[in-house]
């Protein structure tokens, strides 16, 4: 389906506390994510996550995110969770997102990094076999986990992407940015993790709510000059 077809669909990533889920859940957003990377300041341990999965049931649609999980961890982690979706966001190749949307039934999110316009090369291939591509800024050289770092990538490279797959754009998004990243790159849908933060790991309720407010406001008036 093109994203004009639907509503653009906002996630929050990165959720790790009841209030701040609450927040996120009450503003109405498509989905929530919860990080199982260890190495992240956002990182929930399965049985808190399993709490906030049950606070977020049938309210939003729960995202779990994962880096280079071997389908037996995963196994394990579906079934303490329960999530809807799991995002993929290490080194899977497109035979990995195949063997683990059979083994678990879930819907699979891939997330790409993405620097420039030879990164995108990478969409062909999963397009097809994940549910939805999740471009994302590529992480700094050093960085401990490969996602969540505020940084930003040139938009203007999505305009000859082939919309016929759904994709998600992320990576430096926040309140003030987020309608022209919706212009620019007429995604799907939009993720969110440090852009409505205080620190790194600490969201922030009224930043959760610009965000939304913002990209809301974005898609209808994107809706309403037929843009997407
Ligand atoms: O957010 C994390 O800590 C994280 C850790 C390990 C892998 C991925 C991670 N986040 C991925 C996301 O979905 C973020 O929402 C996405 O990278 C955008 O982050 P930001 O640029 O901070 O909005």
């Amino acid at each position: 389906m093109s994203a004009s077809a639907q509503p653009l669909a906002i996630k929050i990533c990165g959720l790790s506390t009841p209030e701040t889920l609450e927040a996120a859940l009450a503003t109405g957003v498509e989905m929530i994510g919860l990080v199982f990377h260890p190495k992240s300041p956002r990182f929930v341990p399965p049985e808190e996550a399993a709490a906030l999965a049950a606070m977020a049931r049938g309210r939003a649609e729960i995202v779990a995110l994962v880096v280079d999980r071997d389908i037996a961890e995963l196994t394990d982690l579906v079934e303490a969770v329960r999530p809807d979706w799991l995002q993929l966001h290490g080194r899977e190749t497109p035979e990995a997102v195949r063997a683990i949307r059979a083994a678990t039934g879930l819907r699979v999110i891939k997330a790409l990094g993405i620097a420039d316009r030879h990164d995108l090369a990478a969409f062909a291939a999963y397009q097809g076999i994940a549910d939805r591509i999740l471009l994302d800024a590529k992480p700094p050289k050093d960085a401990a986990y490969p996602g969540g770092h505020g940084r930003t990538f040139d938009w203007s490279i999505l305009a000859a992407l082939d919309r016929t797959s759904p994709f998600m754009l992320s990576g430096g998004l926040d309140p003030v940015n987020v309608a022209q990243a919706i212009a620019m790159a007429r995604p799907w849908g939009v993720d969110v993790s440090s852009g409505v933060e205080r620190a790194p790991g600490v969201k922030d309720v009224d930043r959760i709510t610009e965000f939304v407010v913002a990209a809301r406001a974005a898609a209808a008036a994107a809706a309403e000059a037929g843009r997407t």
